[in-house]
């Protein structure tokens, strides 16, 4: 298939694309570089830098490449950011995601799958967390992801267009070609190996009196191989509608710690410090519709193995992909 990956300069898109090349796609990453790598685009895809704020520019790429299907990455992603900054966040998210709908019902594309997040659902009412749960963002970011899933919905509604919102939990890992670099990094595993690289001297432990069983949050850490594999399984026509995608186990911080100390063998000090502002206590993905309509069964789902193949990326890239953006 013809695959436009808009955010494919991204950490999850770029291993997306790498999987969609593997696999014989045709892909072309639309990406504008602000948070992405031009060295995270896969050598076999075709690369056009644009911004989706610019409507003629997804217009543009959209049209001169006629793709089947379109995979939506590209976004403002961090909670805090967005609970400072909110415009910005519906600017890019909404807007820019308006833009891109827009170019997608025009080049008369069906398939979109999107990016979407836990996030959406707030802090839950029940773990594990599945699709049925409330849509209640607490954040400026989840709000975000979700004016955009309601906006494939009304599409779905009135065009019949097949949208596929893929809720990511923790992303995680990495392959050999391909890690995660974001400037500034906030995402725990990337901050913790970090301290073994000698960029940082400790790691802060974001509090440690939660009601879990050693006071710190619990999140279901998923590899990005295991993410980039449902998006290539949700290309399958007919498949619509929203997946969580996560293990379906929780890991506290100090568990992540503990695993980051097993696989670098560096003793990596920790402090706790008060607790985050909006952090919520346990999000765990309850994945069985993915597992049953996708037919999506995690390949990496040990913690040991996600940090483990993190860890191997940073080692041989300590300075991430040397673009310093
Ligand atoms: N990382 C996670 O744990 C996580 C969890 C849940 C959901 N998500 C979602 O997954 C997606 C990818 O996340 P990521 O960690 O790879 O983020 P990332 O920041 O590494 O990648 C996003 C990419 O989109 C590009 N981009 C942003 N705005 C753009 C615009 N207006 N026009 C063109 N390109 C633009 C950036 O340059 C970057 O390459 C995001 O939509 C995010 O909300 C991520
Ligand atoms: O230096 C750090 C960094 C993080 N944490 C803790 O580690 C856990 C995981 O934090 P991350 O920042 O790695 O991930 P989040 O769960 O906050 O964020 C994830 O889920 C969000 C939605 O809730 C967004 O989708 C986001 O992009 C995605 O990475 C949290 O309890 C956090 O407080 C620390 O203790 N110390």
């Amino acid at each position: 298939m013809k695959v436009l990956v808009a955010g494919g300069a991204g950490y999850i898109g770029s291993v997306t694309t790498q999987l969609l090349c593997d696999e014989g796609h045709e892909v072309c990453v639309f990406d504008n570089g602000e948070r992405g790598h031009r060295a995270a685009v896969d050598e076999r895809a075709a690369f056009v830098q644009g911004d989706l704020r610019r409507a003629d520019e997804i217009r543009g790429a959209m049209m001169e490449f006629s793709p089947d299907a379109v995979m939506h990455f590209a976004a403002y992603i961090e909670v805090g950011e967005s609970m400072k900054q909110p415009v910005p966040f519906f600017r890019n998210n909404v807007s820019g995601g308006l833009n891109l709908l827009e170019a997608v019902l025009e080049a008369g594309v069906s398939k979109i799958i999107f990016s979407s997040t836990c996030a959406v659902y707030g802090t839950p009412e029940r773990v594990p967390m599945d699709e049925s749960l409330p849509r209640r963002p607490e954040s400026v970011y989840g709000e975000s992801k979700l004016m955009f899933e309601r906006m494939l919905e009304w599409a779905e509604t009135i065009h019949g267009i097949e949208p596929v919102f893929l809720r990511y939990f923790n992303a995680a890992g990495a392959t050999e070609k391909f890690g995660e670099a974001h400037e500034p990094e906030t995402h725990l595993i990337p901050l913790v190996l970090q301290v073994p690289l000698g960029r940082r001297d400790k790691i802060f432990i974001f509090g440690d009196d939660y009601d879990t069983p050693d006071g710190t949050c619990i999140r279901d850490y998923i590899h990005i191989r295991d993410l980039a594999r449902a998006h290539l399984l949700a290309l399958n026509p007919g498949t619509r509608g929203a997946f969580n995608l996560g293990n379906g186990s929780g890991y506290s911080v100090r568990e992540v710690i503990e695993t980051a100390r097993a696989v670098t063998g560096h003793p990596v000090p920790a402090e706790v410090r008060p607790r985050r502002p909006g952090d919520c206590v346990r999000l765990v993905a309850d994945a069985s519709r993915a597992r049953r309509e996708l037919g999506w069964t995690p390949e990496h789902p040990g913690l040991q193995s996600i940090v483990a193949d993190a860890w191997n990326w940073h080692r041989a890239h300590p300075e991430g992909y040397g673009d310093c953006d």
